[in-house]
């Protein structure tokens, strides 16, 4: 499946890079930054994340490269200038966080991400997590957050911070493209059904999903995205 002239929206984590123990080890497939480049030269390339620009920009060496950051809460370019797109307040949040072990805190400023890949006990922090939350409840709506469960992860996010939306507002920007959006987890959904009828959606990996297509692995995604060149 190719599409005519495509604007791409690709996931970072388990798309252009395999899944790392650990958030700030996730380095993108050797291979990727080289696609990348070549494939900007010819057609518009959007990284859609769940990270920070900034983070991103210590994984991913590509100046200048346009990216949607915090699932939809700010955007930038790798090396330049981010904009933040939603405001919020996490602070009466974090003084209540939570003591649950084995939790990897990856605060992003607008949102926190609580990853518990490296404890010993998943299912016990899992289930940690879910009696905060039924805590912080009311607190949430409040502030007008939600939670999305990902890879190993519990985030808590601003309610607008979608990618389903992103792609939306960035595919007005190019009339006449064909969206081609690759994504490997529960946030990359809401773009997939975005999309549905308007474009080629893959989803990368096993698991239920709204998309039309499927790749196995990050090495399937650089096949793909080499057919373009
Ligand atoms: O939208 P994405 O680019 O896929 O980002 C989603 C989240 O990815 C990161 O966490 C995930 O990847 C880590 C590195 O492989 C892994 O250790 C973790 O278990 C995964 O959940 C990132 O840290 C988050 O901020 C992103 O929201």
């Amino acid at each position: 499946m190719r599409a005519e002239n495509p604007v791409f929206f690709l996931d970072y984590d388990g798309t252009l890079a395999p899944i790392a123990p650990r958030p700030e080890e996730a380095f993108p497939y050797p291979e990727a930054p080289r696609v990348l480049e070549a494939l900007r030269a010819r057609f518009p390339v959007y990284v859609i994340t769940g990270r920070r620009v900034r983070d991103l920009e210590a994984l991913l060496p590509l100046s200048g490269l346009p990216v949607v950051g915090g699932h939809g809460a700010e955007e930038g370019i790798l090396g330049g200038e981010v904009r933040s797109l939603l405001s919020v307040d996490l602070s009466p949040l974090r003084q209540r966080l939570l003591p649950c072990e084995g939790v990897q805190l990856e605060d992003k400023g607008f949102a926190l991400a609580f990853h518990y890949r490296g404890a010993r006990d998943q299912e016990g922090v899992k289930a940690c997590l879910r009696r905060w939350l039924e805590e912080v409840k009311g607190l949430l709506q409040a502030l007008d957050l939600e939670a999305l469960w990902g890879k190993k992860v519990l985030e808590i996010k601003p309610k607008g911070a979608e990618k389903g939306r992103a792609v939306l507002r960035l595919l007005e920007r190019h009339p006449g493209h064909t969206p081609v959006c690759i994504g490997d987890d529960a946030t990359d959904e809401t773009a997939f059904r975005a999309l549905q009828g308007r474009g080629l959606t893959l989803k990368v990996g096993p698991g239920p999903t709204a998309a039309a297509g499927r790749l196995a692995d990050v090495d399937e995604v650089l096949a793909y995205l080499k057919t373009y060149l």
